[in-house]
Formats: C-alpha cells, sequence, structure tokens
C-alpha cells in the first residue's frame, strides 16, 4: 500500500450497522480499519471486544489496526490477534511491563505497535524502537472521538522520525486523535505513515469524498509548512 495510509477509526461508524460500515469504508478507500477497544478503566469509556472484532473482520479484507486502551493489555493478546487483529497496539502506560507484550504480540502473530498518550514524553518509546513496528502518537487523550487536536504533540512526532530516520529501521508513525483535513498538513511534514480518524471519515455520510478529501491534505502540502505548527489554527 502506498503510505500515508488513511485509517478510519469506526469508533465514529453506526454501532448497530458495524459490519456494513466497515464494508462501506473500505469501498470508499481506505487503507487500514482502526479499531478502538477500551475497557472504562485506562481510559473512561467502554467499546468493544474480540468477539465483535472476530464479527466484524469478515465484512474486509483490509488490514484490522487494533488500538487497545485497556489496561494490562497483556491479559487479551491472543484473543485479539484469534479475532483478526492484523496489528496490536498497546498503551506504553497500560503495562508495567511493555517490552514484553510487543513480544508476545509479535510471537502471537501480529504486527506490534505502541502508543504514547499526549501527557506522556516520547523518551518513553525510545527503548521501545528496535522491537514495534509502530508507534501511535495520541494527539488527543484517548477515549473519546470528536475531541480537538493537542498542537504539543507535533514536536513528539518530529523527533520521533529523527530518531527512525537515525535507526534505519521501518516503523511507522500513526496519528490519532483530531485528525482532519486541517491538522494533516501539519503532520505531513513528518512523513507520518498513518492516520487514524473518525469523524473525519464518517461526519455528513460521504465517506468517499472525505477519504480523499484527507489524502490530498496529506499529498499536497508535504514539505511546505515547516515550522508552523504552533501559529495553525488547528480546531
Ligand atoms: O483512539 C481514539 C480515541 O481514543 C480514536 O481512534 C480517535 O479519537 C479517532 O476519533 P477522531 O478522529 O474523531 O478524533
Ligand atoms: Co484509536
Amino acid at each position: 500500500m502506498e503510505k500515508p495510509l488513511i485509517a478510519p477509526s469506526i469508533l465514529s461508524a453506526d454501532f448497530s450497522r458495524l459490519g456494513e460500515e466497515v464494508r462501506a469504508v473500505e469501498s470508499a478507500g481506505a487503507d487500514w480499519i482502526h479499531v478502538d477497544v477500551m475497557d472504562g478503566h485506562f481510559v473512561p469509556n467502554l467499546t468493544i471486544g474480540p468477539p465483535v472484532i472476530s464479527a466484524i473482520r469478515k465484512y474486509s479484507t483490509l488490514p484490522f489496526d487494533v488500538h487497545l486502551m485497556i489496561a494490562r493489555p497483556e491479559r487479551y493478546v491472543e484473543d485479539f490477534v484469534a479475532a483478526g487483529a492484523d496489528w496490536l497496539v498497546v498503551h506504553v502506560e497500560a503495562s508495567v511491563h511493555v517490552h514484553r507484550v510487543i513480544q508476545q504480540i509479535r510471537k502471537a502473530g501480529a504486527r506490534p505497535g505502541v502508543a504514547v498518550n499526549p501527557g506522556t514524553p516520547i523518551s518513553a518509546i525510545e527503548p521501545l524502537l528496535d522491537d514495534v513496528d509502530m508507534v501511535l502518537v495520541m494527539s488527543v487523550n484517548p477515549g473519546f472521538g470528536g475531541q480537538s487536536f493537542i498542537p504539543s504533540v507535533v514536536r513528539k512526532i518530529e523527533v520521533l522520525r529523527k530518531w527512525i530516520k537515525e535507526r534505519g529501521r521501518e516503523v511507522l508513525i500513526e496519528v490519532d486523535g483530531g485528525v482532519n483535513e486541517k491538522t494533516i498538513p501539519v503532520l505531513a511534514n513528518y512523513d507520518v505513515d498513518v492516520y487514524v480518524a473518525g469523524t473525519a471519515v464518517f461526519a455528513g455520510g460521504d465517506y468517499a469524498g472525505n477519504i480523499s478529501r484527507l489524502r490530498k491534505a496529506a499529498a499536497g502540502f508535504r514539505g511546505r509548512l515547516l515550522n508552523q505548527a504552533d501559529s495553525c489554527d488547528m480546531d
């Protein structure tokens, strides 16, 4: 797949028709399906678990990017992989032994990723860069869709991109939260690989039009707005 990728977050889909919604965003040009799993403990919201992922898996052949916002994810890694997760992303804040969980994910047969909250220094993931295949930088506090992008995360993405370049090992950068046509142009300066978008894809119902506008924003502005993150109105 040609990067950057667009990964619609089905948190913003109609949950009463989740299978059809997954099929619809695939037809509309999505690259991945982003699935938000919340436990009411690590984040103040509850969503879905392995049985629902297993049920919707058959509606799409796209990679399922499963974002675990759950405490001690090591308890459920094998269940999520069996349910159809191609990518399994755990929060660096959610597990005491996050390095071990990353090995567990790979052993279970999925690609491991690590997510970092807006309030956590990016240095927390630096020791994991030889082991993960993706870093998910949260640009809102996890738990809900439809929030505003937090501009201070841009600096973290800049540092992360530098570290990845220095190592020469492919580690994807994914950004999640408040991603839309206004925020993508700033992020594109750091060659973000995967844009997760819930509201920006599902709002209004024109999924194909929305995805195509996000793609244009990612391609059209790449490399042209350096150092404007602070002055950009990202709401
Ligand atoms: O992980 C998430 C929330 O915790 C979601 O993926 C994210 O919020 C997407 O929604 P939106 O694009 O509306 O911000
Ligand atoms: Co998410």
